[in-house]
C-alpha cells in the first residue's frame, strides 16, 4: 500500500519586512503569468520596470504593521491550521507556499523525504481563480513532474459551496457579530475582470454581469471566480438567516489601472456611510487565513475609509483561521481525498 500524505498550499509571504525581501517576493509573484496575464515582456516591462520601483517600499512598511515575533501572519496561521490537523489525522501533513518559502517543491519534498508517495494537495482558497487555485495545480504539476514523478497528487476542489464550509463559516460570523449592525459586508479579494473571461474556455464566465451575481443561476459555469464569492455568500446568509437587505458585496486589493470585479471595497466603504450604514461588520472568505489584506487593507485602511466616509463603528470579523470547527473542515475535505485516491 503506498503511503499517503497532506500537502497545505497557501499563498505565501515575504521573508520578512526588509524592502529587498518584499521586492524578491513580488517579482515572483507578479511574474506569475497568471497573476499578471500580460506577454512576458510586456509583464516583465510593468512588474521590474514601474511596480518594483516604488511598491515594495510601500508594502514593506505595511507588513511591518501586521508582522509578529514568530513572522508573518499567513505563515504563522498556515503552521497552526498545519500542527492542528496532524493531531486529527492519521497521516503526515506539511505546508507549502505558491510564492517564497517553504514553497510547494520543500514541502513535497519532506513529504516524499517521509516515504510518502500519494500526496492530498489542499490548495486553501474557497473560491476558484486562475490566480489563486489554477497557478497552484500549475505549479505543483511542474514540480511533480521534473522532481517527483513517480508521486501521485490529488487536489482538493474549491470549497466555496459545500455545506460543511458554509456552516462553519455562517457559525463563525455569527459568533463574532457585534450586536448592533446595519450591515454585513462581504469583501473578496479581487482579479482583472478579464480574468474570469479567460483561461481554460470550460472555466470561463459564460454569461452577462447580472446573471453572473445573481446566484440562482444554476446553469451558470461552476469555475467563474466572481459568481463563486457571490454564492458562498448567499449561501453564509441563508444559513445566518440574514436578510440580503442587510449585506452587501465588494471587491478589495485592487492593483493597477486595468477594470477589476466591482464594486471595489474601497468605494464601497466611503460611500455607504451616506446611504445609512453607520455601523458595518465586515469579513473577508476569500482568505481562511488572516494575512496583509485583511489586517492592514481591511481592518485599518477599510476603516479609516468607512469613517472618513461618515461611519460610526467599524467592526472586522477575522477569518476562519485556526478555529477547531474549521480544522474540522480541512479533515473532512482532505479524508474526501485521501479515500478517493484512485477514483480520480
Ligand atoms: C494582479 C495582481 C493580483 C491578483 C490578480 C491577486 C489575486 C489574489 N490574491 C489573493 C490572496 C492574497 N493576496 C495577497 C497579497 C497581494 N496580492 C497582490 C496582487 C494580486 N492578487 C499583491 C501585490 C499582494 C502583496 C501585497 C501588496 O503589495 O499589496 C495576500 C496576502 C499575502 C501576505 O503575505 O499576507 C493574499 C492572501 C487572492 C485570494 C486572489 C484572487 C482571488
Ligand atoms: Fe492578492
Ligand atoms: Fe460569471
Amino acid at each position: 500500500m503506498d503511503k499517503k500524505g497532506i500537502l497545505l498550499v497557501n499563498l505565501g509571504s515575504p521573508k520578512s519586512t526588509a524592502v529587498n525581501d518584499v521586492k524578491e517576493y513580488l517579482d515572483e509573484f507578479l511574474m506569475d503569468e497568471r497573476v499578471i496575464d500580460y506577454r512576458w515582456i510586456f509583464r516583465a516591462l510593468l512588474v521590474r520596470g514601474i511596480i518594483l520601483n516604488t511598491r515594495p517600499a510601500k508594502s514593506a512598511e505595511a507588513y511591518k504593521t501586521v508582522w509578529t515575533d514568530e513572522g508573518s501572519p499567513l505563515i504563522v496561521i498556515t503552521e497552526k491550521i498545519k500542527k492542528k490537523l496532524q493531531k486529527v489525522v492519521d497521516v503526515p501533513v506539511e505546508i507549502g507556499m505558491r510564492y517564497a518559502q517553504p514553497s510547494i517543491e520543500t514541502g513535497i519534498q519532506k513529504l516524499v523525504d517521509q516515504g510518502i508517495s500519494e500526496i492530498v494537495l489542499f490548495p486553501l482558497y474557497p473560491q476558484y481563480a486562475m490566480s489563486t487555485t489554477e497557478t497552484v495545480i500549475e505549479m505543483a504539476e511542474e514540480v511533480r513532474k521534473k522532481k517527483f514523478p513517480k508521486v501521485k497528487i490529488n487536489y482538493i476542489q474549491p470549497f466555496y459551496n459545500r455545506d460543511i464550509y458554509i456552516n462553519c463559516l455562517a457559525e463563525s460570523i455569527k459568533e463574532k457579530l457585534p450586536e448592533n449592525f446595519d450591515a454585513l459586508q462581504f469583501s473578496y479579494h479581487g482579479v482583472p475582470e478579464r480574468h474570469i473571461y479567460k483561461t481554460d474556455p470550460s472555466k470561463t464566465c459564460k454569461i452577462d454581469d447580472a446573471n453572473c451575481i445573481n446566484s440562482q443561476v444554476d446553469t451558470h459555469n461552476a469555475y467563474c471566480y466572481r459568481h463563486q464569492c457571490y454564492k458562498t455568500t448567499e449561501a453564509v446568509i441563508a444559513k445566518m438567516g440574514l436578510p440580503k437587505e442587510k449585506t452587501i458585496v465588494s471587491f478589495q486589493s485592487r492593483l493597477g489601472k486595468d477594470k477589476w470585479i466591482e464594486p471595489y471595497t474601497d468605494e464601497t466603504l466611503e460611500t455607504i456611510p451616506k446611504k445609512g450604514v453607520k455601523n458595518l461588520a465586515v469579513v473577508c472568505p476569500a482568505f481562511v487565513s488572516d494575512c496583509l489584506e485583511t489586517l492592514e487593507e481591511i481592518s485599518v485602511e477599510g476603516k479609516e475609509q468607512f469613517l472618513h466616509g461618515g461611519g460610526e463603528n467599524f467592526h472586522y470579523i477575522p477569518c476562519l483561521n485556526d478555529e477547531d470547527r474549521w480544522i474540522e473542515v480541512v479533515k473532512t475535505l482532505c479524508e474526501e481525498k485521501l479515500n478517493d485516491f484512485y477514483l480520480v
